[in-house]
């Protein structure tokens, strides 16, 4: 099955949500953990042992991770096995972008079938061009693995590049979902998605053309609701996986706390 099938199965099973696990040291803290990879494996997979079997997807933030060097980076390996194993999805967020030799080597790190790293879905660049990324779409139709392009990121100063306009007047980011949508077409994988934040009351770009899952962070602790996400992004609706990280991880770290806050973000 491809990306798309196994999330469009799991979204229907389990509701549209993506739970971000993002071991910080203000939510280690919330937990009462240390800082330290003791705190780190206990906060990332304590989520996934509550969550796991009740959440489409769950998103790591790989900077966290790598803080702790090869013993967080043994942690995620961990994690990610703990996710599969519940039969949820993962989104590795990695946002790498590099030229086309070195991307190959992160598509082989996250997408190929024999990675330790492997994830359903990563988060990549498109701002070194968005062929660039071709030696990544073509291992993830590969492998059956899926791709999240950042389009219009959630932070205040996304806008200053990803709105700037080009020669034929469309916006950078609206470049990059026009590419991403005209990739699916051509593949019939719908192995790409895009980043677009929560955040904005308008995004300022068109998404109604696009044909694949569109990636929404941003939700609670960015100020982003799953109430407005109608006003921004119209009917493209059903394409959202709205992304919470923070919002789920300080309802922890007890079972109650965290389960409540995923209901609530899931409207049950
Ligand atoms: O545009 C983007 C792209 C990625 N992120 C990442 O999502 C989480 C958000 O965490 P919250 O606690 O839910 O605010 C974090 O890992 C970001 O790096 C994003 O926020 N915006």
């Amino acid at each position: 099955m491809t990306y798309a099938e196994r999330l469009k199965a799991l979204t229907e099973e389990r509701g549209a949500l993506c739970v971000g696990i993002d071991p910080h040291a203000q939510s280690l803290a919330h937990w009462g953990l240390d800082d330290d990879v003791a705190g780190l494996e206990a906060f990332a997979r304590g989520i996934v042992e509550v969550l796991g079997e009740r959440v489409a997807v769950f998103k790591p933030q790989s900077a966290f991770y790598e803080v702790h060097g090869s013993a967080g980076i043994a942690v995620l390996e961990r994690l990610l096995e703990d996710i599969r194993q519940a039969g949820a999805l993962s989104v590795l967020d990695v946002k790498r972008g590099d030229i086309g030799s070195t991307m190959a080597g992160y598509a082989r790190a996250y997408l190929a079938d024999e990675a330790s790293l492997r994830a359903d879905a990563i988060t990549l660049s498109p701002y070194l061009g968005f062929e660039s990324l071709r030696p990544a779409i073509d291992l993830a139709h590969e492998t059956g693995r899926g791709i999240y392009v950042l389009a219009r990121t959630s932070n205040p100063e996304g806008g200053q590049v990803q709105l700037s306009k080009g020669d034929d007047g469309r916006v950078v980011a609206q470049q990059v979902i026009d590419d991403a949508a005209a990739e699916n077409a051509r593949s019939g994988q719908n192995a790409l998605g895009l980043v677009v934040g929560g955040t904005h009351a308008d995004a300022g770009v068109d998404v109604s053309h696009f044909n694949g899952s569109i990636l929404v962070p941003g939700i609670g602790a960015q100020g982003g609701t799953i109430e407005g996400l109608r006003g921004i992004f119209g009917d493209a609706v059903d394409l959202l996986l709205p992304s919470a990280s923070r919002e789920v991880a300080h309802g922890g770290p007890s079972v109650e706390g965290l389960v409540d806050r995923v209901q609530t973000l899931l409207g049950r």
